[in-house]
């Protein structure tokens, strides 16, 4: 079984075995290739968040990457509300994709100029994609929206404001543009444990009542429960489990699954070398789901688990 076979429901997003392949050549040595991505098959559906669960190297970036066409795939699809984004070639049909499609990046800096103000960044964004509504009143909204002040934000620079204040006006961004799904890729790891929860809370809320999708990748599967109705779990470039968050990470079957599990609350805590039982274990896990998936096992409606 695949798991583009079990899926049954309109999907937002649809990657269809997606592999991405990267030759690197080296100033010096051999040229390397790198299988970033193998046959990676997910579906988000429509106001919901589907958390990309796994370790750094794992492969979740580069999926984030593809869907907002920063990397072309190696071979394998990826379908936005139904077409397929390498069809989107004509100047019309790209920068509405890029309206309803926005990312946003672990550094909250990154994105933002630090020569505009705040009301520079969205009524940029608001005269491009929605004109009629670009005024002041429709920059307050939005900044209200995400839970920022109104009244003093405007004319902040970027430099002025906190971490999670800068995340708050990327996702205004996504706003203002009017976006449909937000590829978050680890948007709260670069801010302070203090405020990473109202981050979280933040994008609960925008997918509560705004009806956004929301791709969510993270190390830290703790994180997902909050969040995410759905989880898929990458190593090595494969998607290893898959399903209703509630059961990947209240009973995951997959032992790399298991082993992230098991590093909660640290998700950092280093899953190799030592040598205790717990280690070796790891080691063992580690190696077996490195190896090419054969097939995936439906374990409950919608739950996948890989074999090697
Ligand atoms: N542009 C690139 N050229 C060559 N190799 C790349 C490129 N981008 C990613 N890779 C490689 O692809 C693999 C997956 O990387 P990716 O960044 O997607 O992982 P990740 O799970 O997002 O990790 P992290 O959380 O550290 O970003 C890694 O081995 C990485 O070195």
């Amino acid at each position: 079984m695949s798991p583009k076979d079990t899926i049954t429901l309109p999907d937002i997003l649809r990657l269809e075995d997606l592999t991405k392949t990267f030759y690197v050549k080296p100033v010096f040595g051999p040229a390397k290739v790198v299988e970033a991505l193998r046959n990676v098959n997910l579906s988000l559906r429509p106001g919901k968040a589907l958390a990309l669960v796994g370790e750094s190297g794992s492969g979740k970036s580069t999926v984030g990457r593809m869907i907002v066409q920063h990397h072309m795939p190696t071979s394998g699809r990826v379908l936005f509300e139904g077409q397929d984004i390498a069809g989107f070639t004509t100047k019309p049909l790209q920068m509405a994709y890029r309206q309803a499609v926005q990312m946003v990046f672990q550094d909250p800096f990154s994105s933002l100029n630090p020569a505009h103000t705040i009301r520079h960044h969205l009524q940029r964004a608001l005269r491009l994609h929605q004109p009629d509504h670009a005024d002041e009143a429709a920059v307050k909204r939005i900044l209200e929206e995400v839970e920022l002040d109104a009244g003093t934000a405007p004319d902040k620079y970027p430099h002025e404001l906190s971490g999670g204040q800068r995340q708050r006006v990327n996702f205004a961004r996504a706003l203002a543009v009017n976006a449909r799904l937000i590829v978050a890729d680890e948007p709260t790891s670069m801010l302070d444990v203090s405020i990473r929860k109202s981050v979280l809370a933040l994008m609960h809320r925008l997918k509560e009542e705004r009806g956004l999708s929301i791709l969510y990748i993270t190390h830290d599967i703790a994180t997902a429960e909050y969040l995410a109705e759905d989880t898929a779990v990458m190593f090595r470039g494969q998607v290893v489990e898959q399903g209703p968050t509630a059961t990947v990470v209240g009973q995951p079957r997959h032992g790399y699954t298991q082993l992230l599990r098991a590093a909660v609350p640290d998700p950092k805590v280093p899953l190799t070398g030592g040598d205790g039982a717990f280690a070796r274990r790891a080691r063992e896990v580690r190696e077996a789901a490195a190896a090419p998936v054969r097939a995936y096992t439906q374990m409950a409606p919608d739950h996948l688990v890989a074999h090697h």
